[in-house]
């Protein structure tokens, strides 16, 4: 489909409330996580992820970005606890950068923006019957945010850049099996969550955000890859409008 948005010039994130007034909305995402402000709740648990690498299957250039997609026809990659209720299923994973190394992130922390942002994306499975459906649901969407910063050259994030050069243009795919996202988490299991959208048309404010704390790293050669598919692709911090952000 041809995207009626873009990162970059006229129908740029300044422009997209034209098209999706949501844009405006009082839970948009990304935000700016002023962590003093941060609310310490002990009834939060662990996150318990059983990502399933069987469930892996294909990488997609979709212009703005690439997706790496996952078979969700079943409950073999799930992830449940912390402030989600019940069982959501793993959809696809993408990142956002930016078109230098200062810049990339989606969210950032008391303003520091990191490099990156790999965004995991799980859809709410005990309630609804497919991502789509789930998709403009309050209670529909979680995405687990892991943040990206620019040091030593990542293997796991190596595997996907390799398969870059087979999704070249819009619209490619190719296929991607038996890799597992767990290997891009921080080692570290500390989140802040709190009640957003998706941060691209459209925008749907159905997410429940769940940001880990430590980053991973990246080098600057495997974002330049990135970047060779598309030059940016990140919206910047929007306004918290009275929300809380819980730890
Ligand atoms: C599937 C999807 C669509 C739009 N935006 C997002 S995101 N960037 O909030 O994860 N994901
Ligand atoms: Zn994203």
């Amino acid at each position: 489909a041809s995207l009626n948005w873009r990162y970059q010039g006229n129908n740029g994130p300044d422009q997209w409330h034209k098209l999706y007034p949501i844009a405006n909305g009082n839970h948009q995402s990304p935000i700016d996580i002023k962590t003093k402000e941060v609310k310490k709740d002990p009834a939060l648990g662990h996150l318990k992820i059983s990502w399933n690498l069987s469930t892996c299957k294909e990488i997609v250039n979709v212009g703005h970005s690439f997706h790496v997609n996952f078979e969700d026809k079943d409950n073999r990659s799930v992830v449940t606890g912390g402030p989600l209720t019940g069982n959501y299923r793993l959809h696809q994973f993408h990142f956002h950068w930016g078109q230098a190394d200062d810049q990339g992130s989606e969210h950032t922390v008391d303003g520091a923006k990191y490099a990156s942002e790999l965004h995991l994306v799980h859809w709410n499975s005990d309630k609804y019957s497919s991502f789509a459906e789930a998709s403009d649901k309050p209670d529909g969407l979680s995405v687990i945010a892991v943040f990206l910063k620019v040091g030593p050259p990542n293997e796991h994030v190596q595997d996907i850049v390799k398969a870059l050069g087979s999704i070249k243009t819009k619209g490619k795919k190719a296929p991607f099996t038996n890799f597992d996202p767990s290997t891009l988490l921080p080692g570290s299991l500390d989140y802040w969550t709190y009640p957003g959208s998706l941060t691209h048309p459209p925008l749907f404010e159905s997410v429940t955000w769940i940001i880990y704390k430590e980053p991973i790293t990246i080098s600057s050669e495997q974002l330049a890859q990135f970047r060779s598919l598309i030059l940016t692709n990140h919206r910047l911090p929007q306004p918290l409008k009275g929300r809380q952000v819980r730890t």
